[in-house]
């Protein structure tokens, strides 16, 4: 009776629908003129108001997935925004693409913001990465546990290891020549894939002692499995918001494949006793620490492992290839360059070179220095989130929440910053240039590796791969064009790294009498 009656109570209280409709009507509106207001405030009176930016662009966020047309073109849009509206352009209302160089170290290095919101999208199987973490404390934690795996003293000892993969892939070109009839033919190699099978099996044998034999083999179900979830990702950056709502915001796993090979590698590593030098040990060993924060899980271990398989295996094969094809467009600096490593011999014992022999040539030095200028791995551009308040290159107010894509591609073809900037030229890297023309390389804006607490912590590993396997190549080869492959390969598309579009281009080759 009582609850009736309150219950009727409750029911002649309540506004009428007509009154209802009114309160609707009113909150709507007032909901409505704060948006309106709020925008037109960001866009006309805020602190970002003053910067250059397409229209649009004023009162709204330009997604990526919006540029991405043809996918993997974002790189080429923001090149022309940064070419058109100068080096801080408004891509919406809190989001800068920035390319001035002062201003991206301090994002990247004196202010160290914190990575941006998409690298939430590479979270896996729930746990933060190295990479992946947006977390300051976290980042520095892993980072001090990883890098004993990436000092030069721990890369020398795993250079034997670059060598047995470097051998099989001189042997497998030379079996490709040898199947060739005619005494000129060569062999048609598609230098692109075995350059990231190469890769995919250094890392393997260095990073968990697993070769996946991808060079003779050229398949195997994990790294397979591995450039399947990689072209998802490539979908997932550029539609953040679509995928946490497919996912519902649960994590994304890796593959069953991916997992069970990454457990059984680590089950039969500690079920064997054996100590092996690679930087699965090294991973392996946080789990003796005195310090429990310090014991890596095993998932975490295997998740990391998988990002080792990820971030250096096509950024550094990539590189590479085109290292090769800026080469073959260049044929007098391909003619230098073989000069200089054709004056060095190979050691008694085998036709590999030995990073000692050819970590100081200037000229292979140069060429990988001015591919990696031109072709930045990271050519979308590096993204932080304005976790403060800052005032860029002393004049412009960012508000902490600002979303900063630092624009390193067009940082690296600046005219400012490098004469000729869109031409490979290697010399800009050398020092009798400097002396005779007094323009030296602007490191200030060189960044292919990023900077500050988040560089790339695989950079000097990557940097002697990419010279053992580019030097030993062009002295046992010698490759020539495919006037269509040469075409192809002009159009270059950024996924989760730069690529030729077709992930494919053959040359001929033709082995040298060393
Ligand atoms: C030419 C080859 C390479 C290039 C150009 C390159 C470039 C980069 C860049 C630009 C970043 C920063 C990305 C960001 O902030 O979003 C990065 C981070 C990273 N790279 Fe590389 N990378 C290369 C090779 C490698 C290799 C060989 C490894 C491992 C063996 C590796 C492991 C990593 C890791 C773990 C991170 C995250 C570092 C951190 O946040 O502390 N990279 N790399």
């Amino acid at each position: 009776m009582d609850y009736q009656k309150t219950l009727e109570k409750i029911t002649q209280s309540l506004p009428d629908r007509g009154e209802l409709e009114t309160i609707g009507k009113v909150t709507a509106i007032g909901l409505a003129t704060y948006v309106v207001t709020k925008k037109l405030y960001n866009a006309y009176v805020g602190p970002l108001s003053h910067v250059p930016s397409p229209f649009y662009a004023k009162f709204f966020t330009i997604s990526k997935s919006s540029l991405d047309k043809p996918a993997g073109t974002v790189f080429t849009k923001y090149l022309a925004f940064s070419d058109q509206y100068g080096d801080v352009t408004k891509l919406g209302p809190s989001t800068l693409l920035v390319s001035d160089k002062v201003m991206i170290k301090q994002v990247l290095q004196q202010d160290d913001l914190q990575k941006g919101d998409i690298y939430d999208m590479f979270q896996k199987n729930g746990v933060d990465t190295t990479f992946s973490t947006r977390s300051k404390g976290l980042h520095k934690h892993l980072r001090r546990l990883i890098s004993p795996a990436f000092s030069m003293k721990y890369l020398n000892s795993l250079e034997e290891h670059m060598h047995d993969v470097l051998e099989t892939v001189m042997d497998k070109i030379d079996g490709k020549v040898s199947e060739t009839h005619g005494q000129n033919d060569g062999a048609v190699v598609d230098i692109w894939k075995l350059l990231q099978h190469t890769a995919l099996d250094i890392i393997g044998t260095t990073a968990f002692g697993q070769t996946f034999d991808m060079v003779n083999k050229e398949s195997h179900p994990v790294p397979d499995a591995i450039s399947e979830e990689m072209r998802w990702s490539s979908w997932v950056i550029a539609h953040p918001y679509l995928t946490k709502i497919l996912t519902l915001g649960r994590p994304i796993k890796s593959k069953p494949v991916i997992l069970d090979f990454m457990k059984k590698t680590i089950e039969d590593r500690i079920s064997s006793g054996k100590r092996r030098n690679d930087i699965l040990q090294i991973l392996l060993d946080t789990k003796q620490s005195d310090d429990s924060a310090d014991q890596l899980s095993d998932i975490a271990i295997i998740t990391e492992t998988i990002l080792f398989l990820i971030a250096g295996s096509e950024t550094t094969s990539n590189t590479l290839g085109f290292a090769i094809i800026e080469l073959l467009r260049h044929p007098q600096v391909m003619k230098k360059l073989r000069e200089e490593v054709d004056a060095v011999p190979f050691p008694s014992d085998r036709q590999i070179f030995d990073h000692e022999q050819v970590k100081n040539l200037p000229y292979l030095n140069a060429v990988i220095n001015e591919t990696l200028r031109l072709d930045a791995v990271a050519a979308s551009g590096i993204e932080r989130h304005a976790d403060k308040n800052v005032t860029l290159g002393g004049k412009l107010f960012v508000p902490k929440g600002t979303e900063v894509i630092c624009n390193i591609y067009h940082a690296h073809l600046n005219e400012k910053y490098w004469p000729n900037a869109r031409s490979f030229e290697p010399e800009r890297w050398l020092p009798e240039t400097a002396a005779s023309t007094g323009i030296k390389p602007d490191l200030d804006a060189f960044y292919p590796f990023s900077m500050g607490s988040r560089n790339c912590v695989g950079k000097n590993f990557a940097i002697m791969e990419m010279r053992l396997v580019l030097s030993t190549l062009i002295k046992r080869f010698d490759l020539t064009p495919i006037p269509e492959e040469m075409e192809q390969a002009k159009d270059v598309r950024h996924f989760v790294t730069l690529t030729v579009a077709n992930n494919k281009f053959n040359v001929v080759a033709h082995r040298r009498q060393i």
